[in-house]
């Protein structure tokens, strides 16, 4: 059965001229964000309904507002009870925002009942905003309804009002009184028959199928374009609809064309989910993160707060035997050789890192500081340490680049290449301590050793304090503030925990020149009976 059989099709209006438009302004006018208007019922844990819209808008940089049509208490479990103020009611908030106010966009969204939605298509034809986006919410994922049953009807008379309408395939079905697909060809087929019925441009939703993607897709008179993205192995959906819903709305004004509005929408969207369980709201299915690709307002720089974290490691790594003999010059060649000998080993994996840090970067700053530091860490620094080694432990340069890591050398360099797996904020998190501790420790060796004339270690007490260095180490900074600018609170903590336990690496790593760690013997098996 088809919309059209089903329902006369309302004549679809002109862009409004009402009177309180005519007061008000012209749309867009002068305005520094577009105004956009949520329609919609509340949910108190702040996963759906006008609190997911009003975030969605801030997220995409619009000025929200907000007019409710049933007060729903629910949480990440379900619906528990839906209490509805009434249809006059609803009329009078309407009219109260757009007596006054120029709407640029208004997303609708849970209706409730058939009056609730014969007051919306009034104030439709009254006050016409220039981009309206339904979301036809009948039933919420976790089973109870949102729409009483009688009002379906109502909801498909909205549709031909609106210029895009977002169902879900259980929507979509309801919308055209036919069973829901269950394949994506299907839907697709659907949803085209929704928009010749109804002259809205359909935005079919994929979240309800199963597979590797989770598809959507405009279906309109230019045809379908559709637009991919992972599915994310999550049950934190709570909610996912409207966001999508008002984020597109709250784009529509800023885009030549729905296609730019939802794509822009769904990139966001798929971000917000991956980042969604870490919010930990709720015991059920939670909601996503709509500010995961936000900086968070008032947090201090990642580096003051790694470098507070790690005040225990800074306290012990100046009262390090290892810092304090380099520093009087009573170090025993062998213990600085070996050090020196694990050195080599280290930046020969730390070079790696470093090089994995450029691939990821997401500048050219970014991608030539760390590219030109792998370079670097190879080619001056093991120079320096088999120059010495050659000198002072007979050591040419295979047995130099043939020197076992030890136990610390291998646990550091492994949690290094750990990091790097993930993402780029934490691999720069990973990295920063070996610049950061060593700048640290060449100051403190600079002040302890005094005048450098005559003392043994002199070369290498100047090299740890070398400007050159300390400018490095200011830049590697700046990179992973401006990687955790980015970062969700999840990743922001990733990295600190990346940051740490680099800290802890090098402490062990500089410790190992004096207390010097073995790999244990493997033990003799026993005879075999
Ligand atoms: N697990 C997921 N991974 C990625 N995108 C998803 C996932 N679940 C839903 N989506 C996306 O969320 C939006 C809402 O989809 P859907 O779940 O079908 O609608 P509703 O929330 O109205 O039931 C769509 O863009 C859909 O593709
Ligand atoms: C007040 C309110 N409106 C809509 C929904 C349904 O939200 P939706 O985005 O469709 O996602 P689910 O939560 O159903 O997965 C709601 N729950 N509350």
């Amino acid at each position: 059965m088809s919309l059209a059989a089903t329902t006369p099709v309302l004549p679809r209006p002109e862009p409004a001229s009402s009177t309180a438009r005519e007061r008000v302004g012209s749309p867009g006018a002068e305005a520094s964000r577009p105004r956009v208007l949520s329609i919609a019922g509340t949910d108190p844990t702040g996963g759906a309904g006008i609190q997911a819209d009003l975030k969605a808008f801030a997220a995409h940089g619009a000025y929200g507002m907000a007019v409710t049509t049933a007060l729903v208490a629910q949480n990440t479990h379900g619906v528990r009870t839906v209490h509805v103020p009434g249809a006059d009611f609803l009329t009078e908030q309407l009219d109260a925002v757009s007596d006054d106010v120029v709407i640029d966009a208004v997303k609708i969204g849970m209706v409730a009942d058939e009056a609730n939605a014969r007051a919306i298509a009034t104030w439709l034809g009254r006050v016409r905003p220039p981009f309206v986006v339904l979301d036809p919410v009948m039933v919420a994922t976790s089973g109870h309804r949102l729409l009483d049953e009688g009002a379906e009807q109502a909801v498909r008379d909205l549709v031909a009002l609106a210029d895009l309408v977002t169902p879900n395939l259980p929507e979509l079905a309801v919308l055209l009184g036919e069973p829901a697909a269950t394949t994506w060809p299907d839907a697709l087929a659907q949803a085209r028959r929704l928009h010749v019925a109804s002259g809205a441009v359909v935005l079919l939703k994929g979240g309800h199928l199963t597979g590797e993607e989770s598809p959507d897709a405009l279906v309109g008179p230019d045809d379908v374009t559709t637009f991919s993205a992972p599915r994310v192995d999550t049950v934190h959906t709570h909610g996912t609809g409207c966001s999508l819903s008002a984020a597109v709305a709250a784009l529509r004004p800023r885009r030549d064309d729905w296609a730019g509005a939802v794509r822009d929408a769904k990139t966001w969207l798929t971000g917000a989910l991956r980042a969604g369980g870490a919010l930990t709201v709720g015991t059920g299915r939670g909601p996503v993160d709509h500010l995961a690709h936000l900086p968070t307002l008032g947090l201090r720089a990642f580096s003051e707060e790694a470098w507070e974290r790690i005040a225990g490691w800074r306290e012990a790594v100046e009262g390090m035997g290892f810092v304090r003999a380099l520093a009087d010059g009573s170090l025993a060649v062998e213990d600085f050789g070996f050090y020196l000998a694990q050195d080599a080993a280290y930046l020969a994996e730390y070079s790696r890192v470093l090089s994995r840090a450029s691939q990821l970067a997401p500048t050219p700053e970014a991608r030539q500081f760390f590219a030109g530091a792998a370079v670097e860490s190879l080619e001056v620094e093991q120079t320096l340490h088999r120059d010495w080694l050659g000198e002072h432990a007979g050591m040419d340069r295979g047995a130099v680049e043939s020197v076992d890591p030890s136990p610390v050398t291998a646990a550091y360099t492994n949690h290094l290449h750990a990091a790097s797996n993930g993402s780029y904020a934490e691999t720069v998190a990973a990295l920063l301590p070996c610049y950061w501790l060593y700048a640290y420790i060449g100051d403190v060796l600079v002040r302890r050793a005094g005048d450098l004339d005559g003392h043994p270690y002199a070369r290498w007490i100047s090299l740890y304090g070398d400007p050159a260095f300390q400018e490095a180490t200011r830049t590697a900074c700046s990179f992973a503030d401006e990687a955790a600018r980015w970062a969700s609170p999840a990743e922001r903590e990733r990295m600190l925990r990346a940051f740490e336990l680099s800290s802890m690496h090098e402490y062990l790593f500089f410790e190992q020149g004096i207390d010097r760690p073995t790999w244990p013997e493997a033990p003799v098996g026993g005879a075999e009976k």
